[in-house]
């Protein structure tokens, strides 16, 4: 359960990350906050490339940039675009990489005015392959 005042904090900080999103191709930023066991939150947008394969969502930005700062447990994470009609949530590839860092991730589905919808990993990834399927915890 993530409480109020971090849940404010993750929304406006993943619509203030959604607004470095480098999206030159698609013109459509995304923001993304992760939240850390301590507290800290970290930001991701996506990051694309004239190869279009090589474009990086926001939520797997914010996640390598979270280990990559030492960070690899987390609670909760909110992501945002610029879609105002309807609660959208992260693909499927950022899915299995959020599920690589814990089962329990509260998923918080922002609109750009600041609404959202929460949900949870493991109802966006039912029946899902795990870490736990190799032998991790
Ligand atoms: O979960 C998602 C889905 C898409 N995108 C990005 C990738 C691409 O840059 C743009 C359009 O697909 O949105 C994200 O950042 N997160
Ligand atoms: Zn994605």
């Amino acid at each position: 359960m993530t409480d109020s005042a971090a849940v404010k904090e993750l929304v406006s900080k993943c619509l203030a990350a959604r607004g470095f999103a480098y999206c030159p191709y698609s013109h459509f930023p995304v923001g993304a906050a992760l939240l850390t066991t301590g507290g800290a939150v970290i930001t991701g947008c996506n990051v694309e490339n004239a190869s279009y394969g090589l474009s990086v969502c926001a939520e797997r930005t914010a996640v390598q940039r979270a280990v990559a700062e030492g960070y690899t447990e987390f609670t909760a994470i909110a992501v945002t675009c610029d879609v105002e009609d309807s609660f959208v949530g992260p693909c499927g590839a950022c899915r299995q990489v959020l599920l690589e860092f814990g089962q329990q991730w509260d998923v918080y589905l922002v609109k750009p005015d600041s609404s959202f919808r929460k949900t949870s990993l493991l109802d966006l990834l039912p029946l899902a392959f795990s870490p736990s399927h190799l032998g991790r915890k």
